[in-house]
């Protein structure tokens, strides 16, 4: 039986794409304070698993998030505490201004207070997340631009920006997050995602974090999960 500490259950999740397997039986949980690397080859599987997680994709098995299915939360909210952040953000439409009012006026739908304290709650969303992107490097200017027409970087680190801002989601699935990223963007990215998770008053309390890079992997996980021929397992790190 899962702990209070237990964010994420997953127990016996498969997948199939166009009748062939993708991911079976997997089983894993995912606790408070948990950065779980997920490794392994080019087409294992790994973008899948974290779809499968963010209820973004059909799966046999059950996923509890805190106790409870996704169903059973209801899934825009459940989408918002196991927040899936893409690879390919530039493929999203509008500018990434509109995405971060859509969002606010999502998790504004909640509050039940009046106008003022509505618009309170997003222009602080708008903030936060326009004050992580610039502490990223990323101009103000270019929140207003169509996604299709920001690089590769900036557009991940803006849809990053915007995924904690909203300052809703317990768990991040981030699918290589700094791919697009130089080594210096990059570790400044790391540094901000895995302090959110050891932080007391930040909502983030865990990630699952997709990476090809062996030396990020190192500095960023406290879990090793290895994707291969359908299969999700832990690698175990020797006492030191
Ligand atoms: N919608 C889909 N229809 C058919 N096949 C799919 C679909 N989505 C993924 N696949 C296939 O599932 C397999 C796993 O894809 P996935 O994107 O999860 O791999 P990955 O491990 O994340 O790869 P990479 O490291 O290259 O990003 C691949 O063979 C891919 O072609």
């Amino acid at each position: 039986m899962a702990d209070t500490d237990t964010l994420l259950d997953v127990q016996g999740l498969s997948c199939v794409k166009d009748g062939q397997p993708i991911l079976s039986d997997v089983s894993f949980v995912v606790n408070e304070g948990d950065v779980c690397v997920v490794q392994g080859k080019s087409g294992s599987g790994k973008s899948t698993l974290l779809k499968c997680l963010a209820h973004l994709t059909l799966y046999d098995g059950d996923i509890h998030y805190r106790g409870r299915t996704p169903k059973n939360i209801g899934i825009p909210q459940y989408r918002t505490r196991v927040l899936y952040v893409p690879q390919r953000p530039s493929l999203l439409p509008g500018t990434p201004h509109e995405f971060l009012q859509a969002i606010g006026s999502f998790s504004a739908r909640k509050l039940s207070g009046t106008k003022k304290a509505v618009a309170q709650a997003q222009s602080d969303l708008e903030e936060r997340a326009k004050g992580l992107a610039k502490a990223w490097g990323v101009d103000n200017g270019l929140w207003y631009r169509d996604w299709s027409s920001l690089s590769g970087g900036e557009s991940q680190r803006i849809a990053l920006a915007a995924g904690l801002g909203c300052d809703a989601a317990e768990v991040l699935l981030l699918d290589e997050p700094t791919s697009a990223l130089d080594a210096e963007t990059s570790l400044l990215v790391e540094k901000s995602l895995t302090g959110e998770v050891k932080s007391e008053e930040a909502e983030v309390k865990a990630i699952i974090w997709i990476t090809h890079s062996e030396e990020q992997g190192g500095r960023v996980g406290t879990r090793f999960l290895q994707v291969q021929g359908g299969i999700c397992s832990e690698e175990r790190l020797p006492d030191v």
